[in-house]
């Protein structure tokens, strides 16, 4: 090892890594000339809703799970100790949720992209608004997604910088331009594979370095960092069981239940049966991947305990902590090094297809087909030119992500809330509360955007000047002390209570989703009993969720077991399409008779729904 701690890569980690790539980009070749050769558009964006449940559920894993989740979850369990492991009990009604309600109104409603549920409930202008926040969220997020591998890996191996992001870049914006969604699920469920594997791979063999399970053990609980749930209730401390357990909720609900990226899988799935069941499958992926990044914290805690290479100056940042211990520990281990950055970029590379797919969709189905007619193969065409661009304008966005400068995760969680929240709120309005109208929705959303940005960038400048940006260069603050439980931006709370809207703008930013999406439903209410509420007979029949009825229906379940098999069934209002499940072939048909079908549908409120 170089003393300047600098470590490098053989020829075999190389391969590996190359290798990764190849595979990946022969998954894309080989749906580019297969099956519909993604000759149309119901291909090329729903794989011709024929998916099975257990590809999609990898893939609704892998999404949102990139370099960021690998790299930056050991990272804060390694200083801060396992409470972030609590975002784990949000997985439970974050996933039940969508199961339950987003997925069956959605899937019976046989939308082309989740913004087109705004049309059918609200109208136009709220779709649009809707698909340009979404359009907004991913490519920051992108950018964020592509940059963060390739910061690492030159940061710690020398590796160049600009050229680790076009080789990912460019390799991810052609097999999903070539391969559409069924490339992108299919390389979704590799890379996940591989991304498990070289996380336990490290995992086995940090533990070994640090002597064994047992003695692992022994320094990571002396070392403070198997915390105790907390269960302070004050919304400003980072992370406690309440901001992650709660908080997390609302943002796992901007992310499965109305994400189009996510949507657009359980749309894509054979049945409704089957697309609930990939959501329930997500629950156990998530666990291990959390596990896994939380297991890998630990170890790297075990490995290096108070005696970080960031103290010692070998690196830079949080962020390049994992990578730097994978090098370091794993050197003698040849081709695991490579294993593991492989593992990293597959699980950026998800993130990034995902992505890419999900913003040619919505640009095509949303904002350009409405207003062109053109014929299906001019469609698809053009689907795959804008995947491409989108490839484009991910580059350019790791560029600005370069010139930001925060931790990864902390960064993508709290786009996800600023964002994301805000659309989360929107369909909420939509779904639960029958009287919104338009222009509640509309002033809803802005206001929900506009708390978000005060909020978010408030609480991003307050903590600006504070100690926290210079943390790294203070060798006795760079690991906080033994009882781990205290996070830079939490030292500064704790110390000066704050008041007023400095209270709001030090709210945790785990709470972000929850305080956009009421902001957004909160106001999109006020304005739409100020503008005329909408009457029920007016609500297009199956978007709203009856949440009384269900209530009822429940209930009476209760109290008379024995009249469960007389009762109907919860979603009896929207029980009109179900047959439409079983008959896949025929309405994956043209994108025409999807269109009537729906238009037919909006303007036809049916009885039953108006009772709501
Ligand atoms: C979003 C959750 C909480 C669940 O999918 C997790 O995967 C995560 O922490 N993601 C961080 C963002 C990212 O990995 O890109
Ligand atoms: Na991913």
């Amino acid at each position: 090892m170089d003393p300047t701690g600098q470590k490098y890569f053989t020829i075999i980690d190389y391969v590996i890594f190359a290798l990764l790539l190849v595979a990946s980009m022969a998954i894309g070749l080989y749906y580019a000339f297969t099956g519909g050769r993604q000759r149309t558009t119901q291909e090329f964006m729903y794989a011709d809703r024929s998916m099975k449940c257990l590809p999609l559920s990898l893939s609704l894993m892998a999404t949102f799970q990139s370099a960021v989740a690998i790299i930056g979850t050991p990272a804060e369990v390694y200083a801060n100790g396992t409470q972030y492991w609590f975002i784990g009990c949000s997985y439970i009604l974050g996933l039940l949720i969508p199961a339950h309600i987003f997925i069956p109104l959605f899937y019976r409603l046989h939308l082309t992209s989740v913004y087109q549920y705004l049309e059918l409930r609200f109208c136009k202008a709220v779709r649009i608004c809707g698909t340009v926040t979404f359009i907004f969220q991913m490519v920051i997020y992108m950018g964020v997604g592509i940059y963060t591998p390739a910061l690492a890996l030159n940061a710690v191996t020398g590796f160049h910088l600009w050229g680790a992001v076009l080789a990912t870049g460019l390799v991810c914006t052609l097999y999903t331009a070539l391969g559409g969604l069924k490339a992108v699920v299919w390389t979704d469920v590799f890379q996940t594979v591989v991304m498990f594997t070289g996380q336990l791979a490290v995992i086995i063999v940090g533990v070994h370095q640090a002597g064994g399970l047992s003695d692992a053990w022994v320094k990571v609980r002396d070392g403070g960092r198997i915390s105790g749930i907390d269960l302070n209730p004050d919304p400003t401390v980072r992370h406690t069981f309440w901001t992650l357990g709660v908080g997390g909720v609302f943002l796992m609900l901007s992310l499965y239940g109305v994400n189009q990226a996510q949507v657009q899988r359980y749309l894509s799935s054979r049945t409704e049966k089957e697309a609930v069941m990939s959501c329930y499958m997500v629950f156990p992926c998530l666990q291990v991947a959390l596990m896994l990044s939380c297991l890998m914290g630990l170890v790297m805690y075990a490995c290096y305990g108070n005696n970080s290479p960031l103290e010692q100056q070998y690196i830079t940042s949080k962020d390049q902590m994992v990578l730097y211990f994978v090098m370091d520990m794993l050197q003698n281990f040849p081709g695991l090094p490579g294993l593991f950055v492989a593992c990293l970029f597959s699980a950026s590379l998800s993130t990034i297809s995902s992505a890419f797919n999900s913003l040619a969709t919505v640009t095509m189905v949303d904002l350009i087909k409405p207003h062109y007619s053109m014929t299906e193969a001019r469609a698809t065409l053009l689907s795959k030119m804008l995947a491409l661009s989108y490839g484009i304008i991910c580059v350019a966005m790791a560029y600005l992500v370069h010139l930001m400068n925060s931790s990864v995760l902390q960064a993508a969680l709290s786009i996800f809330g600023m964002v994301g929240g805000p659309l989360l709120g929107l369909f909420c309005l939509g779904i639960f509360f029958p009287c919104a109208n338009s222009i509640g929705a509309v002033i809803g959303l802005a206001a929900g955007l506009v708390m978000s940005f005060w909020v978010g960038i408030g609480g991003f400048l307050s903590r600006m000047p504070s100690s926290v940006q210079v943390l790294p260069l203070n060798s006795t603050n760079t690991v906080p002390a033994a009882s781990g439980n205290i996070t830079g931006p939490a030292v500064i709370d704790a110390a000066s209570r704050p008041v007023g809207l400095n209270g709001l703008y030090s709210l945790s930013y785990m709470w972000y989703s929850a305080l956009n999406s009421s902001t957004v439903v909160l106001i999109g209410l006020v304005i739409s009993f100020m503008t005329g509420p909408t009457k029920g007979a007016d609500v297009a029949s199956g978007t709203v969720y009856p949440v009384m009825r269900t209530a009822q229906s429940l209930l009476h379940k209760l109290v008379k077991p024995s009249a469960c098999c007389t009762s109907p069934p919860e979603h009896t209002q929207i029980d009109g399409h179900k047959e439409m499940n079983g008959n896949i072939k025929e309405d994956a048909g043209t994108e025409e008779e999807t269109e009537t079908f729906l238009t037919s549908n909006a303007v036809s409120p049916v009885e039953h729904e108006t009772s709501v």
